[in-house]
């Protein structure tokens, strides 16, 4: 199957007059008309496939939304190759947008003014949804996200989680394709997050529609993607599963053990442990705690509990998986030596 998005070498340099300090400051800026260049995107390969659901990763500044901005069709790359559903989107952005939804966390797409409803008419028009299709994609849209409490209220009265759920409404009211989704649970709660998590799975699960997804938010990714794109200064660090990703730059488990309760000195069967030929490493012994590291891909965490096991009986036990922050912490930390 031919990928709905296809990224070559696709880069994006921005040029800004060069800004001086100082009392002439001013005036200097506009006489020398000297340039910056900043690399956002530099060079950038990926493809997504039908019915993936992506995270595009990366710090700020990474480059992320200028990638997104650039697949929506609203800023031309400076170089390489783009292509979405067949079409160029910046060369052909009525008909790229005919095929996308977008939500910005940062920024709505609704108009402040007008009630909910009125700019989702609006956008059926825009779309050219046939009445019947705008009325069973908006029945169906406010039902899932729940949206009916708050659709003829304007929408500078809603609350930062009704309106996101109001800009998924409009991103999906015309079956996009791709879903792009540019920091989607930024600034909301625990339960709206859930809800638009949910939502997207389902639209996912579905309709089979591509979601590419950038976030900070890595409880989203975790629920959400097997696959992530990490990138940093305008290039890809990593393009694979989330799994494999975990496994490369966090390939330690933690076994917590509750032992059970032995009349033997603090930290004697954690010596045992070490002086027996024990595939993990004891991290420490303490009130009966012992906590143990071992490397995933090297043995299995049944072997560790019972090579545990075999020495200092156990009464209850743990194993601490790692945690994707980690990971990506750990990703960022070494592109310096990459
Ligand atoms: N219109 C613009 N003019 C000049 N520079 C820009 C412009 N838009 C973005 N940049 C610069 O390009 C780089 C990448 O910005 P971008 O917004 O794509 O990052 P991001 O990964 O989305 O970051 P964040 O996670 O903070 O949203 C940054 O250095 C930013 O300052």
């Amino acid at each position: 199957m031919p990928p709905v998005i296809r990224a070559e070498g696709l880069t994006k340099h921005f040029r800004r007059p060069r800004r001086f300090d100082g009392p002439f400051g001013t005036l200097r800026t506009m006489v020398t008309r000297q340039y910056e260049e900043t690399r956002a995107v530099n060079g950038v390969d990926f493809t997504v496939s039908a019915g993936e659901l992506v995270a595009y990763l990366g710090p700020n500044g990474a480059g992320k939304s200028t990638t997104i901005k650039m697949m929506t069709g609203v800023l031309v790359p400076t170089g390489g190759l783009l292509e979405v559903n067949g079409t160029v989107p910046w060369r052909d952005r009525e008909r790229n947008a005919m095929h996308i939804g977008v939500v910005f966390g940062q920024r709505s797409q609704l108009w402040w003014d007008l009630p909910l409803i009125d700019s989702l008419a609006l956008l059926g028009k825009l779309y050219r949804l046939p009445g019947v299709a705008y009325r069973r994609n908006l029945d169906r849209l406010v039902e899932l996200l729940d949206v009916t409490p708050f659709l003829h209220q304007p929408v500078r009265q809603l609350s930062l989680g009704q309106r996101m759920r109001g800009d998924l409404v409009a991103a999906m009211l015309h079956e996009p394709r791709i879903l792009y989704l540019d920091e989607p649970t930024i600034g909301l709660d625990a339960v709206a997050k859930v809800r638009m998590r949910d939502f997207v799975a389902e639209m996912n699960r579905d309709s089979g529609t591509t979601v590419v997804l950038t976030t900070h938010d890595l409880v989203d990714v975790e629920t959400l993607c097997d696959r992530v794109v990490v990138i940093d200064s305008g290039r890809v660090l990593y393009d694979g599963k989330l799994a494999d990703l975990k496994a490369r730059y966090a390939p330690h488990r933690i076994l917590v053990a509750q032992l059970a309760p032995e009349p033997v000195p603090a930290g004697t069967r954690a010596d045992t442990l070490r002086s027996s030929r024990f595939p993990g490493e004891v991290i420490s012994e303490k009130d009966g705690v012992l906590r143990v590291r071992f490397e995933a891909a090297r043995v299995s965490a049944q072997e560790i509990i019972a090579a545990v096991n075999d020495h200092c009986p156990m009464a209850d036990l743990t194993i601490l998986e790692p945690d994707l922050e980690d990971v990506v912490r750990t990703l960022y930390g070494d592109r310096g030596a990459a």
